[in-house]
């Protein structure tokens, strides 16, 4: 059994160096949730929410979060102990959705038992990787000298996929001028759910631009049209938004919907699942890579473990702790050199955690 002693939820508000913007809107302050689950023996496992303040990504937010986490996640767990994490999301099942609070406290559980039995993270997961091959997420600009100069900085700080955002409006001219600057560099481009099927002759001309991938064109909970449109077009499809289980990476097989998956622990709630869908993209020829969600570095580091995988073929959205942060929360931060990270040998998730937002909730359990 994890003997879980008592739950802590920091509540932590940290302001990115720059605004991040996307089809959907500018984010530049993140507010989440630290979640530390603790043993009693001295052990704590760290978890980290993903949810953003306003529901434009997916419809959870950091107060459903909180709601979920307290009302209804908690509760279950202090019924009905775990022996192994795996449990925590067969536990969490009777709860629909909320695949963001789900995973911040399954994530914490997972931490808690690598470090119970002294394993890094990623080993206990089933990682084989030392290293890490990373890219760099980069938003929609005001003008494309700025974009031009962001990508040069990226390129120089050694990343090696550079993903950039597009919407209608900013997208073809953009990308044929990005190419013309960079025409070897490996570059995708994520809509974020920009278009629908009426767009797709203006998508198909995304073919002449050589992209790794286009993430997300549709809607965020298609998996129909998506097919339709990789049909036409020659540029693989990588789902982000539309995946959020293992079912959905089934279905998308099934109807080829997609050729790449961006695999978010928060969005398919927790480290189990994702895991679950990895090694079923694996088997069914479908690669898989890491999203982001601009974390700090619990949450990073948790990516960073699940990374390790190996169907992780293509550079994640797991970047350097300095690209967001002038300071992260853990120590040593995340490091990026050349474009990789290594991997941390430590107990859990790697890196010690220092964290002095205030405890906003906490709970013990009996027993
Ligand atoms: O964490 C990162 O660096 C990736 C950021 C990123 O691209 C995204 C984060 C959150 C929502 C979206 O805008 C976007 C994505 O869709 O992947
Ligand atoms: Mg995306």
């Amino acid at each position: 059994m994890i003997p879980i002693k008592q739950v802590n939820l920091r509540k932590a508000e940290m302001r990115l160096k720059e605004p991040f913007s996307t089809s959907f809107g500018t984010l530049q302050d993140k507010e989440f949730f630290i979640i530390e689950v603790l043993d009693g023996e001295g052990n704590i496992g760290y978890g980290e929410s993903v949810a953003f303040s306003a529901p434009w990504y997916t419809e959870e937010t950091v107060k459903t979060t909180f709601h979920m986490i307290e009302d209804f996640l908690l509760p279950i767990l202090k019924e009905q102990p775990v022996e192994h994490p795996d449990e925590v999301f067969e536990l969490f099942r009777r709860i629909k959705g909320n695949n963001m609070a789900k995973a911040a406290v399954e994530g914490a559980i997972w931490d808690l038992y690598a470090k119970r039995k002294k394993l890094p993270l990623f080993r206990v997961l089933g990682g084989e990787r030392k290293t890490i091959d990373v890219g760099i997420s980069i938003g929609l600009k005001p003008t494309i000298k700025e974009l031009l100069q962001t990508m040069e900085e990226a390129l120089e700080k050694g990343y090696k996929r550079i993903k950039l955002k597009i919407k209608p409006g900013a997208d073809i001219e953009m990308l044929r001028e990005v190419r013309e600057v960079f025409p070897d560099t490996p570059i995708m481009a994520d809509a974020n759910s920009a278009y629908t099927l009426a767009d797709i002759n203006h998508l198909k001309q995304l073919d002449e631009l050589s992209l790794l991938m286009i993430e997300q064109p549709l809607a965020h909970d298609d998996i129909v049209d998506h097919a339709k449109l990789q049909k036409e077009l020659h540029t693989p499809i990588c789902l982000d938004e539309s995946i959020r289980s293992l079912a959905d990476a089934k279905k998308a097989a099934e109807l080829g919907s997609c050729k790449v998956i961006n695999i978010k622990i928060g969005r398919v709630g927790g480290l189990s699942e994702a895991k679950r869908i990895h090694d079923f993209c694996k088997e069914n020829g479908i690669a898989v890579w890491c999203g982001g969600m601009l974390e700090a570095g619990v949450g990073r580091a948790h990516n960073i473990a699940l990374s390790t995988l190996s169907n992780f073929v293509f550079p994640g959205d797991v970047s350097a702790s300095s690209r967001y942060w002038e300071k992260d929360i853990i120590e040593p931060e995340v490091i990026v050199n050349d474009g990789v990270i290594q991997v941390p040998d430590n107990p859990g998730i790697g890196y010690e955690v220092k964290c002095h937002f205030p405890v906003i909730y906490s709970t013990t359990f009996g027993g």
